[in-house]
């Protein structure tokens, strides 16, 4: 099992007593806070296309339904684990109270390398999980999206099988097709969010957006479309990667060439004019912002102090160890973080759930807008409380202090404390 599943729950259990005990914050509030609610573990026989039956683990997490339901994507990916999934429903939660949606947290996954499977393999797979967490999932109960190796067509058939036991409701579900109820604007809204908190913590920090290196962990969703926005602001982008490998060019590199690359299956390699680097070495490498948007628990005690980033924004979630969080500190690099920077796509999936409840849509134009505005209130609030507390705090923690308040009034309204 790889390192990243195996660390997350225990840097999401780190990330919050230090919070808690920075807080002096109410035992008892700390102790419901640190697991989830509801832990839900399933065994899925698939026929797989030669005929033999294969037997999937599945899991869905709700983590603290204080402020309304569940709300988190669904990953499918080997390592997947119910630790992992916990600490990812957790980070939801807190993600939720940053941004003031008014939702908890949720997470889901399948053990599965979906590149091993046809399409027809993948598709009873999907549909078989959603039988079998059906019972946990619903628009007023915990409210699924996409996540690493799901995108919108998953979530279309997610959404047919969910309707065909329960009715409509499409609102179960976020991520969608647009045909099928899907938001405009969602599939960009995790780089398009990264993009603006980059953007508003540069201005902060004094550093010119037009030229700023930055350098890219994992070119999937939101790291993809966190470089298109980045470069459309005129940040140069040096180097990318992805599983199989990156590439590094200092006079720049073209998103729109990137994902051509990946679209005729021809791999960043393939990019004109840019020299191989491994994924170690990239995230050593010298730049304004690194952007880890692949897994959890890449910068750790062991690399922390060979980054040379200026500003680290973390559009995957947990990518920073506590033990590196402290040594970054230490060095003056700055992290801005997961619960905050990657935010634009639960808040694009509200929109959605809200449109759909509605049955009214908006324009792309409007989404953005509204994501944008969104986006920059939440960071508004994280530096206002980081500054309250310039000495002793991180934005990280900043961003637990602006979303805890909301959910120890909401834990204290509800007679549970
Ligand atoms: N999709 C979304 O809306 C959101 C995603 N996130 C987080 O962003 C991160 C990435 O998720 P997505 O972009 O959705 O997944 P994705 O499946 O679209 O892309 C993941 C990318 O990471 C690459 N990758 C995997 N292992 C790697 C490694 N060791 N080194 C370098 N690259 C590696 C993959 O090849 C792929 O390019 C995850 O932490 C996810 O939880 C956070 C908020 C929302
Ligand atoms: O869009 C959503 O509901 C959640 C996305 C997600 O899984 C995340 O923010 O980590």
């Amino acid at each position: 099992m790889s390192k990243h599943a195996t660390a997350a729950l225990e840097n999401a259990h780190q990330q919050l007593d230090k919070i808690a005990s920075f807080l002096k914050l109410d035992p008892a509030i700390h102790a419901i806070l640190r697991e989830p609610q509801r832990c839900l573990e399933v065994s899925i026989p698939i026929k797989m296309d030669d005929g033999t039956i294969k037997i999937f683990k599945g899991y869905r997490s709700m983590h603290c339904n204080a402020i309304g339901p569940g709300k988190g994507g669904i990953r499918y990916h080997p390592d997947v684990t119910m630790d992992e999934i916990k600490a990812l429903s957790i980070w939801m939660t807190f993600k939720c109270g940053v941004l003031n949606l008014p939702y908890g947290g949720g997470k889901g996954g399948i053990v599965v390398d979906p590149k091993q499977l046809s399409k027809a393999e993948l598709e009873r797979l999907t549909r078989a999980y959603i039988r079998a967490i059906s019972p946990v999932i619903g628009e007023q109960e915990d409210v699924p999206a996409p996540d690493v190796n799901t995108n919108p067509t998953i979530m279309g058939w997610m959404v047919d099988e969910y309707i065909k036991l329960n009715g409509n409701q499409f609102g179960v579900l976020t991520g969608k097709p647009l045909i099928l109820g899907g938001s405009e604007g969602r599939v960009a809204a995790t780089g398009k969010g990264t993009a603006i908190i980059v953007k508003e913590l540069l201005q902060k920090l004094g550093i010119n957006i037009k030229n700023a290196q930055v350098v890219i962990q994992g070119y999937g969703n939101a790291g993809s479309f966190a470089a298109r926005f980045l470069h459309e602001l005129g940040a140069k982008i040096i180097a990318i990667s992805n599983s199989s490998g990156g590439v590094y060019n200092p006079q720049g590199i073209d998103p729109i060439e990137a994902e051509r690359a990946l679209e005729n299956n021809k791999g960043i390699q393939s990019i004109a004019g840019v020299k191989p680097i491994s994924n170690e070495d990239l995230l050593e490498l010298e730049c304004d912002v690194l952007v880890p948007a692949a897994l959890e628990n890449q910068i750790t005690k062991d690399n922390a102090h060979k980054i040379k980033a200026k500003v680290i924004a973390e559009a995957a979630n947990g990518p920073v160890s506590t033990e590196a969080d402290d040594i970054l500190l230490e060095r003056g690099i700055i992290v801005t973080p997961d619960i905050l920077t990657n935010a634009g796509g639960v808040t694009v999936s509200y929109f959605e759930w809200v449109q759909n409840r509605y049955g009214l849509y908006w324009s792309e134009r409007e989404v953005n807008e509204r994501l944008e505005e969104s986006m920059i209130r939440a960071f508004d609030n994280v530096w206002n409380m980081y500054q309250n507390h310039n000495k002793a705090a991180t934005l990280r923690m900043a961003a637990y202090m602006v979303s805890i308040d909301r959910l120890a009034r909401a834990i204290k309204a509800r007679g549970w404390v």
